[in-house]
Formats: C-alpha cells, sequence, structure tokens
C-alpha cells in the first residue's frame, strides 16, 4: 500500500513532519474561501490509486469540519484507495451526555460524520474518560493515542524536581501515567464546574513535597479557568509559580495572556494545536501510529 499526505491549512508542518518520518509524498491541497465565506476544496495533486492520509486538527471545529469532509470524499472520486483521518485534536468529546434535556450529544454526532467520510482516524489524548473508546464515541475505526511519553519528555529535560498536579480526579489516570513515565510524585485535585468559565479547584494538601516545582497538567487548555483557579490556589499554599502544561492548547478568551498574568514558570503544549506554546513535538508518536504501506 502507498500513502500519500494531504493537509488541511494550518497543518502544513505536522503533515511534513508525518511525510517525513514515515517516506510518504505529500501533496497539495488547497482551500479557497469565496467572499461570502463558503469553501471551496481542491485537490491539486490527485491521490492515483493511493491510500490517502489527510492531517487536520479539529480546533475551531464548526468552520474547519465541512471542508475536511469535502477533501475526503473529492479525495475518494479521484480514486483514493481510502482516506484516513489524522486528526491530534479532536473536538466535540467533551458534549458526551446529555447534560441538560434536549441538548445534542454532540460526540456521538460528530464521532458517527467523521465515521462516515474515513476509512480509519487518528488522534490524541481524546477527552475521553468518560468512555471506553472512541467506538463509543460513534467512531468504529478510531485509534487514539497517548502524548504520555511526549510530555513526560519535556518534562524531564526542564523541570528540577517537578510535582505534577492533575487539575481534577478524571485527570488522575494519565498525570500518573506522565509521572511514572519521569518516576515524579503526582496529585490531583477536585474540581466543581459551574458553567463555561467558572470553575473550583481544590488542592490536595502539599507539605509533603517541599522544594518540588509544581506542574500544573491538563488535557485542554480553554477558556483557562481550571488552570487560573489552580494556580490560586497553589500561591495561597505559598507554592513556586507553576508550569502549565496541556496535549491541546484552544486557548479561547486570551487565556494564555491570563495565565501569564496570573503567574506562570512556563506555558507549554503539544503541537496538535499550533501556536507559539506549542513546543512538545508529537510527530513521532503519531507516525508511529499510522497504517503500515
Ligand atoms: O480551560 P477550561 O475552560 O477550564 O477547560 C479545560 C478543562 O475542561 C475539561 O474538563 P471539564 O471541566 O470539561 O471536565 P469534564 O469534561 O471531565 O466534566 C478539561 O479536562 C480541562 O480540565
Amino acid at each position: 500500500m502507498r500513502h500519500v499526505v494531504y493537509a488541511m491549512p494550518g497543518n502544513q508542518e505536522l503533515a511534513d513532519a508525518l511525510a517525513h518520518r514515515r517516506r510518504m509524498a505529500r501533496l497539495a491541497l488547497e482551500l479557497h474561501r469565496f467572499p461570502d465565506g463558503e469553501g471551496l476544496v481542491r485537490v491539486e495533486e490527485p491521490p492515483v490509486g493511493a491510500e490517502a492520509i489527510i492531517v487536520c486538527t479539529l480546533d475551531r471545529p464548526d468552520e474547519k469540519t465541512l471542508p475536511l469532509l469535502m477533501a475526503a470524499d473529492t479525495l475518494r472520486e479521484l480514486g483514493a484507495g481510502s482516506v484516513g483521518l489524522v486528526a491530534p485534536y479532536l473536538a466535540y468529546l467533551r458534549q458526551d451526555a446529555r447534560f441538560r434535556p434536549g441538548e445534542a450529544v454532540s460526540s456521538g454526532i460528530f464521532g458517527r460524520l467523521l465515521a462516515e467520510h474515513f476509512d480509519w482516524q487518528v488522534t490524541i489524548d481524546p477527552h475521553l474518560h468518560r468512555l471506553r473508546s472512541l467506538t463509543e464515541a460513534g467512531m468504529p475505526q478510531g485509534r487514539a493515542i497517548s502524548a504520555a511519553p511526549a510530555l513526560a519528555g519535556w518534562l524531564r529535560e526542564r523541570v528540577e524536581l517537578p510535582l505534577l498536579i492533575g487539575p481534577d480526579e478524571e485527570s488522575a489516570p494519565w498525570v500518573e501515567s506522565v509521572a511514572a513515565l519521569m518516576s515524579a510524585p503526582a496529585v490531583v485535585a477536585t474540581k466543581r464546574r459551574f458553567g463555561d468559565r467558572k470553575v473550583q479547584v481544590q488542592l490536595p494538601d502539599l507539605s509533603n513535597w517541599p522544594g518540588h516545582n509544581p506542574v500544573l497538567l491538563d488535557d485542554i487548555i480553554s477558556s483557562g479557568h481550571t488552570l487560573l483557579k489552580s494556580i490560586e490556589g497553589l500561591r495561597a499554599l505559598g507554592m513556586p509559580a507553576p508550569w502549565c502544561v496541556a496535549v491541546h492548547g484552544l486557548f479561547a478568551d486570551n487565556a494564555l495572556e491570563r495565565l501569564r498574568v496570573a503567574g506562570v514558570a512556563g506555558v507549554v503544549t503539544t503541537n496538535s494545536v499550533p501556536g507559539e506554546t506549542a513546543r512538545i513535538d508529537l510527530s513521532e508518536l503519531l507516525a508511529a501510529a499510522l497504517p503500515e504501506h
């Protein structure tokens, strides 16, 4: 099987890295926007019988999804044997239940939509703590891999005597998996969410780790309020300014600036979503998760 790689806009760097690591051709695809905002996908170099891979991280999913689906179908019409999706960040997985009557269960709807257009999907650390697998989110051919080795590798080299802190109980398994990889202690806080931008974080007793440098570790930074409340809590305990490390940096509401103003040692995320904090490279882990060819 010969695989070829396409990048949706903004994903060229990661697509190039995957193409390089797996010795695949990166072929051109463009997205034109008409003045009224409608998009037009154009496959400049057709896949001609190859297995196609599209790289498209799905932050800001509402504007990205329709062009992505059109690209997938166009590649198939132009002769791709199969079409796979590498979406390092997969949207809509936080809404995995009808929390209030009448709400859409977005994860299932979105999962089924992607599954209709793609033969397989790979993502990194989906917000899956309430789900057993991507299949449960409606993605039968979905594969989820963990960024833990990349996070642990980055932290091991840069933070002396770290104390990893997960902001809520649901972060425990993967905070502990990063901690185990770097032989560092880990604790988790208790979080209560009252609204999109209102949370309460209760830190545990940290007096067992004097001299340690706190590292707040989360899967997603969106509005940043989870981390802002955690930073406040650490300050109240007399801890040094923490590192804020996350897999997916979405940074809604000017969150990055707010975190910096709140006082951090640094804010670092993976390149699942490109941006100035995206200093932890996932291309090696993602390349290893692609199908054999
Ligand atoms: O930057 P923020 O706007 O605070 O959002 C990020 C937080 O939200 C998510 O958890 P969430 O509170 O949704 O938990 P749940 O999905 O486990 O209920 C995620 O795991 C982060 O902790």
